[in-house]
This record gives structure tokens, C-alpha cells and sequence, in this order.
């Protein structure tokens, strides 16, 4: 079923979560351990991460240092159907432009649809970690907006080779990111928004946020985007803080603010028990605040540690 439809039929606030990938040679297992705890909870959807391909650097018996291109995290398309075999939830696995030709991204989404996998959340990623900026796969997408495009293409019968006779249409739910802080390229947010705007426009049927610490702020977002026009659901992203480092790697990696009166908590922390316990309770505060302001769904960023997320999910759910 689809992610729309799920929020259209919810009588509560729905709850959901994003894992990734394990490391490639570990088993299913690995995920299996990172969902069970979580399912008491009730997902009706659980998103999958997708991951490019990265760069390593290995020596040589001559010493020259060789380039290797590795995919660390490849699976999500089977990790889905995994997924939806084992617990019977919907799956939404995250489509990205960076490091894929269009023809690699059309059979990803047509393995989707022979599975009955009807969800992607359409992102453009991340750049590589090595490179300064994104850097577009020669024959793939620069923009969300783009990989948007191609979807909505494909649910109107359109394959990327035109000559085909009679294509039967695929009909994916499309979501994709809004950043209630702006992302890290936009030069400001209303730039950003103008861009958000355009893939709701382009098809996108709903908006899952980047992780925010200061409820206030996607407030403030929700309100700038119905202004905007942009009319579909937005359900807020969530990450528990669970470690002192994260107080300057989340503000580092993800463009993110982090609230006085937090990092004063988590100051005043005296063991690392602590500041996990710091950041549980301010994520229970958020959902409490964002249910009463009415949000459809709340979203958790897992990364596949469950832990903190069961400890916020036992008071909100
Ligand atoms: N790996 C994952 O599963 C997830 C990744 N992300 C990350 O979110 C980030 C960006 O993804 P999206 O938001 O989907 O990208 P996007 O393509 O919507 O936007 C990327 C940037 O380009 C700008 N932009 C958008 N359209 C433009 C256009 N037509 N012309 C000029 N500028 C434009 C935006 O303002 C933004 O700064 C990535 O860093 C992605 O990896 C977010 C959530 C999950
Ligand atoms: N720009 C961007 N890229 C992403 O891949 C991404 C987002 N934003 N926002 C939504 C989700 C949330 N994501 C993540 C990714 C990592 C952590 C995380 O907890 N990272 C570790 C540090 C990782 C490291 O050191 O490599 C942590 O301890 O916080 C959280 C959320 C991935 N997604």
C-alpha cells in the first residue's frame, strides 16, 4: 500500500523508521535484529537507505597507492522485499541519483515493481565523501527534481526506450526530503522552498524532513510551505542524540541547529548513560509537541540501532 494512502486511512499518529543496509558480508540477520524490537510498535512503513559507491585507497606491493570503487551498503532493493515478506509492512526504499545511470535507476524500479514494492523516496544523495561537491553520474540525474521526472515518466508508461511497444505503467508513491533548515547548498530557504515546491509540482505526493532538534522550526516550515502552495502531507524526520559527539557531528553533517537548552543538558551529563538518557527525553518532548500540532506520521532516523527509538516509542505509542 502506499505511504499516502496509509496517512489518509491513519485514525493516530503513525509511526516509522529508517534503517540502512548492513555492511556488505554481514547477514539478514543484522537487520532482523534492528527491526524486531521496533515492531511492537506498529510501522505500516519502513524506509531503506540506498548507498553509491565509495572510494578506498589500497597499497600496493610496490607501494603506489590503487583507487577502488566498492558499494560497502548494496542490497535495499532486496532488504525491501525482505521486508515486506517477514513482517508484512510496506517498504520504501530511497532511489538517489548520485553514482546511477538512468538506465541503472530504470531496472532498480523495475525489480520494484515486480516485487510489488509501490513506495521510493526519490533524493538526489549526498556527495561523495572525498569530493568537494555532488558530482552527477555522466548519463544520470542532477537534481531529485530530475530522478522525479523519470518516476513519474515510467507511472505514465514512458520507459526510456521510446520504441517500446505498449509499456504497462508502473504506479509508484513518490516522497522526497524537505529541510526545515535549509540544505546545505541552498543558499537560502526560500530558494530551497522554490525547489521543494517544484518536485511537488513535478509529482512528489508527500515530504519527509531532515532530522530538527527545535520544534519550532518545522513549525515555521510547515507554515512557509503551505504558503508556498505545497499542499501534500510533511511528516517531520526524527534522531535521538545518543552520544556528546554528536552535539558538533550532527550540526556537520546535516546543516542542523541544536537548541542552547540541549546541549546545556547534555553539558551537564557526567556519563555517556546520561546523555543517551538527555537525548531520549527531548525526542519524547518533540513527538509530544508535533502530535498535538497534528502531524500525520513521526519518522525515525534508526540508522538500524534501535535502542533509543524503542525507549521514545514506548511513551508516545
Ligand atoms: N541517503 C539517504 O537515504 C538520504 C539522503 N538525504 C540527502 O539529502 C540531500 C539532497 O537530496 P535532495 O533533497 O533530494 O536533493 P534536491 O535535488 O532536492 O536538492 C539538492 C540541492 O540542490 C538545490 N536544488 C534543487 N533543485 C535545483 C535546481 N533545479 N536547480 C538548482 N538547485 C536546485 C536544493 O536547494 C538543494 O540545495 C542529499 O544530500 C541526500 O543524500 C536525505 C535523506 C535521506
Ligand atoms: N544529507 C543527508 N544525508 C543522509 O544520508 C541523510 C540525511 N541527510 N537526512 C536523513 C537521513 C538521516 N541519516 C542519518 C545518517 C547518519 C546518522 C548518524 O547517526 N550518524 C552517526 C555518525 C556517523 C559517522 O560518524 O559516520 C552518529 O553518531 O550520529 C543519522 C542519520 C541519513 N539520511
Amino acid at each position: 500500500m502506499k505511504v499516502t494512502e496509509h496517512l489518509q486511512n491513519a485514525t493516530n499518529t503513525l509511526f516509522s523508521f529508517e534503517i540502512l543496509p548492513p555492511v556488505k558480508g554481514t547477514s539478514i540477520q543484522s537487520i532482523y535484529q534492528g527491526i524486531d524490537p521496533l515492531m511492537e510498535f506498529k510501522p505500516p512503513f519502513i524506509n531503506v537507505t540506498y548507498h553509491r559507491e565509495e572510494y578506498v585507497f589500497k597499497e600496493r606491493e610496490n607501494g603506489l597507492l590503487e583507487k577502488i570503487t566498492i558499494r560497502k551498503r548494496p542490497g535495499t532493493v532486496g532488504i525491501c522485499s525482505a521486508i515486506m515478506n517477514k513482517y508484512h509492512v510496506d517498504a520504501v526504499p530511497h532511489i538517489i541519483c548520485g553514482g546511477f545511470s538512468r538506465e541503472e535507476t530504470e531496472n532498480a524500479l523495475m525489480d520494484l515493481n515486480f516485487l510489488g514494492i509501490d513506495n521510493v523516496l526519490l533524493l538526489r544523495g549526498d556527495a561523495v565523501k572525498t569530493e568537494p561537491g555532488f558530482r552527477p553520474h555522466k548519463d544520470g540525474h542532477s537534481y531529485a527534481a530530475d530522478l522525479i521526472k523519470q518516476v513519474v515518466d515510467l507511472n505514465h508508461g514512458h520507459y526510456l526506450d521510446e520504441e517500446m511497444e505498449n509499456p504497462v505503467p508502473t504506479d509508484f508513491c513518490i516522497g522526497v526530503a524537505g529541510y526545515p533548515e535549509k540544505h546545505m547548498e541552498a543558499p537560502n530557504l526560500s530558494t530551497d522552498l522554490k525547489y521543494l515546491k517544484q518536485k511537488v509540482d513535478l509529482g512528489a505526493n508527500y515530504i519527509i524532513t531532515q532530522m530538527f532538534f527545535d520544534n519550532q522550526k518545522f513549525f515555521d516550515f510547515v507554515k512557509a510551505c503551505r504558503a508556498a502552495g505545497i499542499t501534500v502531507p510533511i511528516i517531520p524526520g526524527l534522531k535521538t542524540l545518543t552520544t556528546r559527539n554528536q552535539l558538533s557531528i550532527l550540526p556537520r553533517y546535516f546543516n542542523i541547529d541544536l537548541p542552547e537548552d540541549l546541549v546545556s543538558a547534555v553539558d551537564a551529563c557526567t556519563s555517556a548513560k546520561d546523555v543517551k538518557q538527555v537525548g531520549i527525553d527531548w525526542t519524547i518532548q518533540q513527538c509530544k509537541e508535533l502530535m498535538e500540532f497534528g502531524v500525520p506520521c513521526l519518522h525515525f532516523y534508526t540508522m538500524s540501532k534501535s535502542d533509543a527509538t524503542v525507549a521514545v516509542a514506548k511513551e508516545i505509542f
